[in-house]
């Protein structure tokens, strides 16, 4: 099988190679990547998506995928859901197991969504993986954004905890890379 190359627009280090480490295990495929600065909507975890993979797509002038996570707590509705990133920056680990003082659901969900676009002007088609987990104060070391307060149901690690080979099994990337390989292996390479 001819092997496939595929620029992943994405600023995120860890993200890129979780993706990486994930995509190597299924198909034959090589990623490389472009940090390109993509103004980030509000809106639905799926509006974010599509409007990062379509700027995307135009910027870079060809296909390319895209990837948007999310820390969805069910007290919440969802939120702060794709704007997670602002809260670790801003409030931290700490903040994060703060907002839920008071709620009687610790609960929330990882939600990744991977954007696939052929190309500038065309509809991206969206892949996503969830993983459900509980809020904890911090455990293991503080390596990638939120992990260290997200423990996966049926786990007593955190995902900073678990190894990579075990977090890269269960995770919502790997979830939402599972849908996107089995789309790409129908592509012509
Ligand atoms: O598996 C993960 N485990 C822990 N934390 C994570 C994970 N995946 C993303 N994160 C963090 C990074 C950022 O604080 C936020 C997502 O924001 P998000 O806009 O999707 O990522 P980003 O701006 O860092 O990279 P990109 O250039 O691909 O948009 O959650
Ligand atoms: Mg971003």
């Amino acid at each position: 099988m001819a092997t496939r190359r595929l620029t992943f627009v994405t600023g995120n280090a860890n993200k890129l190679m979780e993706t990486k480490y994930i995509l190597s295990q299924g198909i034959p495929i090589e990623i490389d990547s472009q940090d390109l600065d993509i103004p980030e909507l509000q809106g639905t975890t799926q509006e974010v998506a599509i409007a990062k993979s379509r700027r995307a797509a135009e910027l870079l002038g060809r296909a390319c995928i895209t990837e948007d996570t999310a820390l969805c707590y069910e007290a919440f509705g969802g939120l702060p859901g794709p704007y997670i990133k602002h809260f670790m920056k801003n409030i931290g680990h700490e903040g994060l197991n703060n907002l839920l003082v008071g709620f009687p659901t610790k609960d929330a969900y990882a939600l990744c969504t991977f954007a696939y676009s052929a190309g500038p002007g065309a509809e991206p088609i969206l892949f996503e993986g969830r993983t459900d987990g509980t809020i904890v104060p911090a455990r293991g070391p503080p390596t990638f954004g939120w992990d260290a307060v997200f423990q996966p149901k049926g786990f007593d690690k955190t995902y900073a905890e678990m190894t990579k080979e075990d977090k890269n099994v269960i995770s919502h990337r790997y979830r939402a890379l599972d849908k996107l390989k089995a789309y790409l292996s129908t592509l012509p390479t």
